[in-house]
């Protein structure tokens, strides 16, 4: 018989008989991976119940003799205690004996096993399960305790391979997942993860049982002290131990923990609440962040990002009045300029999605305390333009063009280092856009080879002023570069080749900073501020665009949607769609906050299909996957010209139409800077299929609104990036009309 992985092991020998090593020879036994299991343990009630119990076949009277002919020894005693019982057993110890031991610091054993066995020892593996718990001893012993957790395996070079191989195998035979790094690493991160929180639990009890009435603290702790304090109650020998050796580690994460508890004892002395809201704000982040990172650390999750697909049944008709989320360009920009700010700035209606919270992290770990989002509403303590910090890691920008592209303009101008990734779909995407005029400005900018992300700025060198024509029309490029400009010495001017997205010209003038506009070129010069200001976001018209097709397409819809923005370099997606028949209308227009907002009510028209003009395609940028299921239900033949720039988008956008729209049974065509489209006109429609997304939103979301033209249902792939740019999606999607249902899980389940 062998476990599944078809391990077994003939004799198991385990020395001490506590939770971590019974649980481990319980679970080998249960699954058939050993023959044979001895125990020893110094206390003779243990090996007796752990006898009884059926975790060992027998116990021995010294480690020695358990030891004896045994193939896989487990040493599972306190730190402390393994060097004494390594050298009672050494003796025993067969030739061809493989020892392990689950200590959960690895420094001193390694010493311990050169200290006993020499300084070139290949049969014992150093391991250690991340997985206690506050029980102990024999009773508390589970076959399962393993299962998806993760245990890290710590080789030295001269560790014998087959050694190795026989642990792994032992550990994942109990359902394990093994990560191997080296000693030194090991305790560094367990000194900071494990090691500290248990000494700061152990202390706050110890302090708060000294210096009150017993009865009151554990009368009266509330939920915050239970939680905070749970780890206290594990055993004091264990951790008295591991404290004494992981000394060096653990002082230094100590002293460090220290040094900004006292900052924050100074903030209080000072009644300084910007400080405090900084800790607690970046602290809240870090942890709502990481929270499933921090438990697939032990349990070790399958990897959810890709695995949210949507399957979307035939629907008739959209209706209803609605505002969908706030503007992401302006929701990144607010941020940012908010940040370099002084004074406070307050938004509303903040897009509270994957791409702008990236921006918003990205701000924290520079130091500027940001409070919020709650319900839209963000409070930035801006800190002036030269007052952010280095960061203490890469800045992670996840799958946002936006964020990379801006952000790289104005870190360019700090005195700092910084580094940006993204994700998979952001690391295929071109920076050389950026680093380019950077560059002629006189920075230094790193990319990786063919432009791609991650991308390494260097700090303090000065920028002077350029005049830039953009090689493409991109307002993130424009806006990179006067971004940069704030900083750079003497004027900075961008000249685009054709009207792009203008939220940066306006939002800097908002902030009180001078900007020229003269036709297509934009000035800047350095020197000045800006100054906090409150902001309102609009609901963002890229993400009414899936709507306005949705409702144009399906006969009988009727919708409005609120507090639109319609600032003139975004509405390419009504002029196009009013151009192809849509039947839209744009009511209670007005002005907010230096943006111009209204209410759009769209009613099913029959839409043709038209050569898109190519002025409308710099203005319709984001929209043109909802665009290209509009055109499929044209009458006649829609034409796209002058939209390479598709191509570099979240997944290359006419590519994914084209190959989504033919498993529709739309013999739409792909070319080099557009498509061709047939519309099947009136009495058509959609057939069902599978649509791969590509982790686009934009794809995901355009296919969705086919089902109000399909005959069968609609499966989309990878839908879990919808929550970069429209969270909520799904609920209002069907609150309007579609019948969608999310399969698989989404991120942050
Ligand atoms: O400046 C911005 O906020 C954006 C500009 C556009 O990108 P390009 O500048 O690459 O066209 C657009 O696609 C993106 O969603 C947002
Ligand atoms: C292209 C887009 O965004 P970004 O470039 O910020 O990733 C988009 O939202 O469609």
């Amino acid at each position: 018989m062998t476990t599944e992985n078809g391990f077994f092991v003939n004799r198991v020998a385990v020395i001490g008989l506590g939770l971590i090593g019974c649980s481990w020879v319980k679970g080998l036994r249960v699954r058939g991976g050993v023959g044979e299991v001895i125990g020893f343990d110094r206390n003779l009630d243990s090996m007796e119940l752990a006898c009884q119990s059926g975790i060992i076949d027998r116990y021995a009277a010294s480690p020695a003799a358990a030891v004896e002919n045994a193939d896989l020894v487990i040493v599972s005693v306190p730190i402390l205690s393994i060097r004494p019982v390594l050298e009672a057993l050494a003796p025993a110890l067969s030739v061809h004996a493989v020892i392990t031991d689950v200590g959960s610091v690895k420094g001193s054993v390694s010493a311990d096993v050169k200290a006993v066995f020499g300084e070139t020892f290949g049969r014992f593996v150093l391991g250690h399960p991340i997985a206690g718990s506050e029980r102990s001893g024999v009773a508390a012993t589970d076959e399962h305790l393993y299962c998806r957790h993760k245990v890290i395996i710590t080789p030295e070079t001269y560790t014998d391979p087959q050694a190795l191989q026989l642990v792994t195998q032992a550990w994942l035979a109990v359902g394990a997942e093994v990560e191997s790094m080296t000693v030194n690493h090991h305790d560094e991160v367990l000194a900071a993860t494990s090691h500290l929180p248990h000494l700061l639990a152990y202390s706050l009890v110890d302090t708060l049982a000294n210096s009150h009435e017993n009865k009151e603290i554990f009368n009266y702790a509330a939920g915050g002290f239970r939680d905070f304090t749970r780890i206290a109650a594990s055993s004091p020998e264990m951790w008295r131990d591991i404290f004494t050796a992981n000394r060096d580690h653990l002082l230094a994460t100590l002293d460090l923990f220290n040094k900004d508890l006292q900052q924050l004892r100074e903030a209080i002395v000072e009644n300084d609440t910007t400080t405090l809201m900084g800790v607690l704000t970046r602290a809240k982040a870090a942890r709502d962040h990481f929270s499933n990172i921090l438990a697939r650390r032990a349990f070790v999750e399958p990897m959810k990002t890709s695995s949210l697909s949507y399957l979307v049944q035939p629907a008739q008709s959209l209706s209803g009045t609605f505002r969908v989320p706030g503007d992401k360009s302006i929701s990144h920009r607010s941020i940012m300029l908010g940040s370099l700010a002084n004074g406070v700035t307050e938004v509303t209606g903040f897009l509270e999605g994957e791409d702008s919270l990236a921006t918003l992290q990205a701000f924290r770990d520079m130091g500027v305390v940001i409070e919020g989002p709650h319900r839209g509403r963000v409070t930035i303590h801006g800190v002036g333009l030269q007052g952010l910090k280095a960061p203490a890691n890469a800045l992670y920008v996840g799958n946002s063009g936006t964020s990379i592209r801006l952000l790289s303009g104005l870190l360019a101008g700090q005195q700092f280092d910084v580094e940006m990734s993204g994700d998979e779909s952001l690391s295929k995407r071109p920076m050389g856009r950026v680093a380019d005029p950077l560059r002629l400005m006189g920075a230094i900018v790193d990319t990786e080879d063919g432009g791609r992300p991650p991308l390494k700025i260097k700090g303090g060198h000065a920028l002077k002023g350029i005049h830039y024509h953009l090689p493409m029309a991109s307002a993130q490029v424009k806006s990179c570069v006067l971004l940069a400009g704030l900083y750079a010495e003497g004027q900075t001017s961008v000249t685009e080749p054709a009207p792009t997205r203008d939220h940066t010209e306006r939002m800097l003038k908002g902030f009180g900073y001078d900007v020229q506009v003269n036709g297509s070129t934009v000035t800047i010069q350095s020197g000045g501020e800006l100054t906090a200001t409150s902001i309102d976001v609009p609901a963002d018209i890229s993400s009414t665009a899936f709507y306005m097709v949705g409702a144009s397409i399906a006969s009988g819809s009727d919708i409005t949607l609120q507090h639109v923005g319609i600032n003139p370099t975004r509405i390419g997606v009504i002029n196009i769609l009013r151009a192809m028949g849509g039947n839209i209308e744009v009511m209670n227009e007005r002005e907010v906050g230096g943006e111009p907002v209204a209410d759009i009510r769209v009613r099913s028209a029959q839409l043709k299909g038209i050569h898109i003009p190519e002025d409308q395609v710099p203005l319709a940028i984001d929209e043109f996957p909802a665009i290209f299921i509009a055109a499929a239900c044209a009458e006649g033949e829609t034409v796209l010209t002058g939209a390479e720039e598709l191509r570099v988008k979240e997944s290359d956008r006419i590519q994914s139409m084209v190959d989504g729209l033919n498993v529709l049974g739309v013999a739409a065509k792909g070319t080099q800077d557009g498509a061709i489209i047939p519309g099947f006109g009136a009495n058509g429609c959609f057939g069902g299929g599978v649509i791969e997304s590509h982790g686009d939103h934009r794809i995901a979301m355009s296919f969705s609104m086919a089902s109000l033209r399909a005959e069968a249902a609609i499966i989309i792939h990878d839908c879990a990036n919808v929550a970069t740019s429209f969270p909520g999606y799904v609920e209002l999607a069907n609150n309007a009309g579609l019948q969608l249902e999310e399969q698989g899980e989404a991120r942050g389940d």
